[in-house]
């Protein structure tokens, strides 16, 4: 078997990779590290043109976009989200050198200022050559993975230096213990402040875990093309596996029987005949009083930071939607730079550059641990056709 990088940049897959390893555990002497983010408004005059960014090509109806203009407008314009990259990144930063890890990290946008081509452009001026990128986002489907390695395709194209750097990615980390144990942490915190407000009843309490909503077509071609994972694809499997191991752990820390949960999405967009993930979080609180359920722990399980998503879809609207149901509640933390979550993403890297081999890379579903090398037609994009993807196998 080669030696060489399994995940190459662009349409650079080799013959050998499409028959080749789903995970790479030959060592690779990556040099640099990408920080894949979304990006986000940073002022007022920014949000159209960010609007415009994320939603070139995709169909989605000016009602909506008005819509989500406004969620940005009411908070200044500004979206959380780039501070927040900066400082995980920072952070990052941080850990590397604690370990004595000499490896930069460049970070750039989809959708805004500073850009992955802006990245990639400063990381070959630095002389890197073989970078590892890690995507702001843990699970698997169009949105949430082949968009990213798409994006960073389009980079190498635009800088016209795909034939010179080679960018591979970690693998999604939905079950990465790093990624898991921050959301028991806030799970068991989270149960903690309502159990008072059940007269100590775990069982009048519910998780609404909750991710974005996508199409239900992308849903069905997340993950490899050639595995079933059930209805809603890998995006459902991953969520509802992670889902399951956050409440039984939170449970077990907090000594009651069980913890009621569901699966509920948010922040659906594109046009109301195309059909997309459900329930609704906001269709689902209001179905919960019913259930003699009195209390509410929404964990935003499919996100990284409390950025727009979180601060409009979960603590604006669903918070308001608990409330008019009479409900308490609570909506217990990202990720964000948490210090599990920091190592956790540190250890991916390593274990790409160690070539750890698969049995002893954590995972704590039995989903994983996820594919190094994206598998052909992973998360096919169901809007523009094939599109050339970094870090997988083509097509
Ligand atoms: C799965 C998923 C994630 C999680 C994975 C990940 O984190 O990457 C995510 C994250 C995010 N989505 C974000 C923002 C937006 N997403 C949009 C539109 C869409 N998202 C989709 C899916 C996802 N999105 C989809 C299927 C669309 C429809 C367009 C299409 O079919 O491709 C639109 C357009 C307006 C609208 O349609 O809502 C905006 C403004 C921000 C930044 C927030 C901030 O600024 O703080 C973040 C982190
Ligand atoms: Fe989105």
């Amino acid at each position: 078997m080669s030696t060489e990088p399994v995940a190459t940049a662009v349409l650079a897959a080799s013959p050998a990779a499409a028959d080749g390893p789903e995970h790479v555990t030959e060592p690779v002497a990556y040099d640099a590290i990408l920080l894949a983010g979304f990006g986000g408004p940073e002022g007022q005059d920014d949000v159209i043109p960010f609007l415009r960014n994320v939603t070139r090509g995709r169909g989605i109806p000016d009602e909506r976009l008005e819509e989500v203009a406004h969620h940005y407008r009411h908070f200044g314009g500004v979206s959380p989200i780039n501070d927040q990259s900066r400082e995980l990144k920072a952070a990052l930063e941080a850990e590397l050198e604690r370990r004595g890890i000499d490896l930069p990290v460049y970070w750039g946008n989809r959708n805004w200022d500073p850009y992955l081509a802006d990245a990639v452009r400063a990381a070959y001026a630095d002389g890197h050559r073989t970078l590892l990128a890690i995507a702001t986002s843990a699970y698997s489907s169009f949105s949430s993975c082949r968009q990213y390695r798409e994006d960073i395709a389009i980079a190498l194209d635009a800088t016209g230096l795909g034939g010179e750097l080679t960018i591979d990615k970690v693998r999604q980390y939905f079950d990465h213990p790093g990624f898991v144990e921050p959301f028991v942490e806030g799970v068991v915190a989270g149960v903690r402040e309502l159990l008072p407000q059940v007269d100590g009843d775990a069982s009048r309490i519910r998780l609404l875990f909750a991710t974005h909503s996508i199409p239900t077509a992308d849903a069905e071609r997340s993950g490899p093309r050639d595995r079933a994972f059930g209805e809603g694809g890998a995006y459902a499997a991953q969520h509802l596996a992670v889902s399951e191991i956050v409440a039984t752990e939170a449970a077990r820390i907090l000594g009651v029987d069980r913890l009621g949960w569901d699966l509920v999405y948010q922040s659906r967009s594109g046009p109301p005949t195309q059909p997309w993930l459900e329930p609704d979080i906001n269709d689902r609180i209001a179905e919960l009083p019913g259930e003699g359920v009195r209390a509410v722990a929404i964990v935003p399980v499919g996100f990284l930071s409390d950025h727009m998503e979180v601060l409009w879809d979960l603590d604006t609207e669903a918070l308001e939607s608990a409330r008019e149901a009479g409900l308490a509640a609570v909506r217990t933390p990202t990720p964000g730079s948490h210090q599990r979550f920091v190592e956790g993403l540190v250890d991916l890297v390593l274990e790409r550059r160690d070539g750890t081999p698969v049995a002893e890379r954590p995972a704590l579903t039995d989903l994983g641990p996820w594919f190094d090398v994206c598998r052909p037609g992973c998360c096919e994009n169901i809007r523009a056709g094939f599109k050339p993807a970094a870090a997988g196998v083509a097509p």
